[in-house]
């Protein structure tokens, strides 16, 4: 019975909810999620990544999946929240689908800048069920959640806290759109009434700069396991080279992995060119078109950092020749003012000594 259960689970469709917005027309009539089918295609199989970091990851799902028991043993809510980040095209949304079909279960992909206020928020919130990744993308595009947290309770829906976000509005006309979220509200509800709904689940934030975000949002306990997607290493490319080519060595490899020790290059790119562009294309040419473009992008990142370095020494060049000119400028001025001085002493001494002359030819007289 267990087991047909599992095989039941495993078959069963999964499903991508996104959530509507609460303006337009017909709003008020909809739901707070829609949803299609998820048919993503995407597996730890087929994600580009050093194999160890892709064991660790496959790992930690595992131990969080069969946790039911540890979860509750220690008292905590049987969640696990992953950051994603990396620069665009290494594959964070590859990632999400791949944990969502090891898992077997629902994405929820939530749109920040849609979601109304925090009470609207909570509703969305309610509304998921257990088994679902949560997915925040993009979590510093979404709001304005860098280092303005409000100081209040931090409930959601909180008066204070929706005073701080019109203040952001305020500052930043063009962020935030129609959203009242709250960052403290977004904290509350992964902490709090998230964490009371129970069962199995996985919240997901991905950003390209995860320096822009308020180490509140991503501390441990909230964001349990940061992981980062970078360039295309050769372990990647490896993968990528057998998804699209089904080539596992061949005699350019070795030149592929020297280019792109040298280069950055994003998986994105490295599969776009290896993708054939004919149906007769063979496998050496795809790899020929890789080699050109990295040595395209080798050239391309050269004249940037170049053109960089460049403008990095005008800009210390015009630096050091104001402040030589400011320099200059003081010492014209305390050289002037030195005459100055000098001048009203000569003109003291003068003055005295044409009084004394007067005072001996007076003296004199006298005499
Ligand atoms: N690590 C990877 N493994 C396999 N395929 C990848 C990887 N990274 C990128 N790709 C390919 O590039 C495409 C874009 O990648 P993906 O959308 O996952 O990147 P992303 O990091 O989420 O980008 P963005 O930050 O722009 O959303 C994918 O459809 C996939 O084909």
């Amino acid at each position: 019975m267990e087991e047909g259960r599992a095989i039941a689970t495993r078959n069963r469709q999964l499903k991508l909810f996104t959530n509507n917005s609460s303006n337009g027309w017909f709003a008020y009539r909809m739901k707070g999620w829609s949803h299609v089918v998820f048919e993503h295609p995407a597996t730890f199989e087929t994600l580009a990544m050093e194999p160890s970091k892709k064991e660790e990851i496959m790992n930690d799902l595992v131990k969080f999946k069969k946790g039911k028991e540890y979860y509750a043993k220690i008292g905590k809510a049987w969640k696990r929240g992953y950051l994603l980040y990396g620069p665009p095209g290494t594959g964070k949304s590859s990632m999400i689908a791949a944990m969502a079909n090891f898992l077997n279960y629902d994405v929820y992909d939530l749109e920040l800048t849609s979601v109304k206020d925090n009470t609207e928020l909570r509703k969305l919130l309610i509304e998921t069920t257990g088994k679902s990744i949560m997915v925040i993308e993009d979590i510093d595009c979404s709001l304005d959640l860098t280092g303005r947290r409000t100081k209040t309770t931090g409930k959601v829906g909180d008066e204070k806290a929706k005073q701080d976000t019109s203040t952001n509005k305020k500052d930043k006309p063009e962020e935030n759109k129609s959203s009242h979220v709250t960052l403290s509200g977004l904290l509350n509800f992964i902490d709090g009434l998230w964490s009371a709904c129970g069962g199995e689940r996985i919240i997901v934030f991905t950003t390209n700069f995860v320096d822009k975000l308020d180490p509140a949002l991503i501390r441990r306990g909230r964001m349990d396991k940061h992981i980062e997607l970078s360039y295309c290493c050769y372990e990647a490319f490896k993968v990528l080279a057998k998804n699209y080519l089904g080539v596992e060595s061949h005699e350019l490899f070795p030149e592929i992995e020297k280019l792109l020790g040298e280069t950055n290059m994003t998986p994105a790119d490295v599969a776009e060119n290896l993708m054939p562009k004919s149906t007769d294309e063979g496998v050496e040419n795809c790899f020929n078109n890789l080699i050109q473009a990295i040595e395209v992008a080798k050239e391309e990142a050269k004249k940037k950092a170049e053109k960089e370095a460049k403008r990095k020494e005008e800009k210390e060049a015009k630096r050091k020749a104001k402040e030589e000119a400011e320099m200059k400028a003081e010492k014209e001025e305390s050289q002037l003012e030195a005459e100055r001085k000098q001048e009203e002493v000569d003109q003291k001494e003068m003055k005295s000594n044409g009084k004394s002359a007067e005072d001996t030819k007076e003296n004199d007289l006298i005499h």
